[in-house]
């Protein structure tokens, strides 16, 4: 690891009454890496991105996020819109939550709200059709038209989302959180109901925003493949708390893992995690 963190989450905890959903979690995720948050189901994943994106206000700990220009954001301090905001932290969701009757375009033209609003004055510049308006609306949809094509749905700009098939509208969330130009990327199970080849085109789109855009992110996924390919760290949780992390390979064969992954069926567990091979 570089030494950089982007995210430092520093003994987190989370209780719904008598559960205890994470337990003093603490882990960094490096600013331009893809950190993947794994474990088996009911570990404590989405109620710790639940934390990280303001959904939830943590029972205790910290959660520390640290822009390029070295500015530091509490984020268990914020509420969601303030994190989306301030601290330009955009996530995706395990269901999909596109709005199935607009159009691929218009889903991400929607996610830039908040820069058309400013640009609009509010709407006042927007109504009298002022120039900056106009540059600004532009820009907005050359956005959306370049994410569009690096998806390779340009051609299906003006089809209404929820028509497109499920890896396209998987690939087209993950677009529009792009268009929030966000600092760090939360992704809850993107491959989730995937096949393999859209498996392969989503880490093929992951790695090309870790490069191009040089975006942290953050990544729950439980599909060992895509987590081995393209993970720079790998945290792992069971039942709330950390029990392992390091690089994929170091994941892949740590007994502690596989033990937890699959319960007590370790053949199975290892037959899961070899198929990240
Ligand atoms: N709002 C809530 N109220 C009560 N309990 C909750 C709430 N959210 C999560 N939990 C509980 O916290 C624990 C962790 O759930 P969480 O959804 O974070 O796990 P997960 O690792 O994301 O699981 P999965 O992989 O199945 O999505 C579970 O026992 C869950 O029932």
């Amino acid at each position: 690891m570089s030494g950089d963190p982007i995210l430092c989450v520093d003994r987190l905890s989370m209780r719904f009454g008598g559960i205890v959903a994470v337990n003093d979690l603490s882990f960094d995720a490096e600013r331009r890496e893809i950190t993947a948050l794994i474990g088996p189901n009911g570990a404590g994943k989405t109620t710790v991105f639940n934390c990280i994106t303001g959904f939830y206000k943590p029972t205790s700990g910290a959660i520390g996020l640290t822009h390029d220009d070295g500015r530091a954001i509490r984020l268990e301090r914020l509420n969601d819109f303030r994190i989306a905001k301030l601290a330009k932290v955009a996530r995706t969701f395990q269901n999909i939550r596109l709005f199935p009757g607009m159009t691929a375009l218009e889903n991400l033209l929607v996610a830039q709200h908040n820069a058309l609003m400013r640009a609009s004055g509010l709407t006042f510049l927007g109504l009298i059709g002022a120039p900056s308006w106009h540059h600004a609306e532009q820009a907005a949809i050359d956005l959306a038209r370049t994410w569009l094509e690096r998806i390779g749905l340009l051609d299906r700009a003006d089809d209404a989302a929820g028509n497109l098939p499920y890896g396209d509208q998987r690939r087209l969330e993950i677009a529009r959180a792009m268009c929030t130009q966000p600092a760090l990327l939360c992704l809850d199970e993107p491959a989730a109901g995937l096949n393999a080849r859209e498996s392969a085109a989503l880490s093929e789109l992951l790695l090309s925003i870790r490069a191009d855009q040089g975006t942290s992110i953050l990544l729950i996924e439980h599909d060992m493949s895509v987590v081995m390919e393209i993970s720079d760290h790998v945290v792992v949780m069971d039942h709330g708390v950390k029990i392992a992390e390091g690089t994929p390979r170091q994941i892949r064969d740590d007994p502690k893992v596989i033990a937890a992954y699959l319960g007590a069926d370790e053949e199975e567990a290892i037959a899961v995690m070899e198929s990240g091979t």
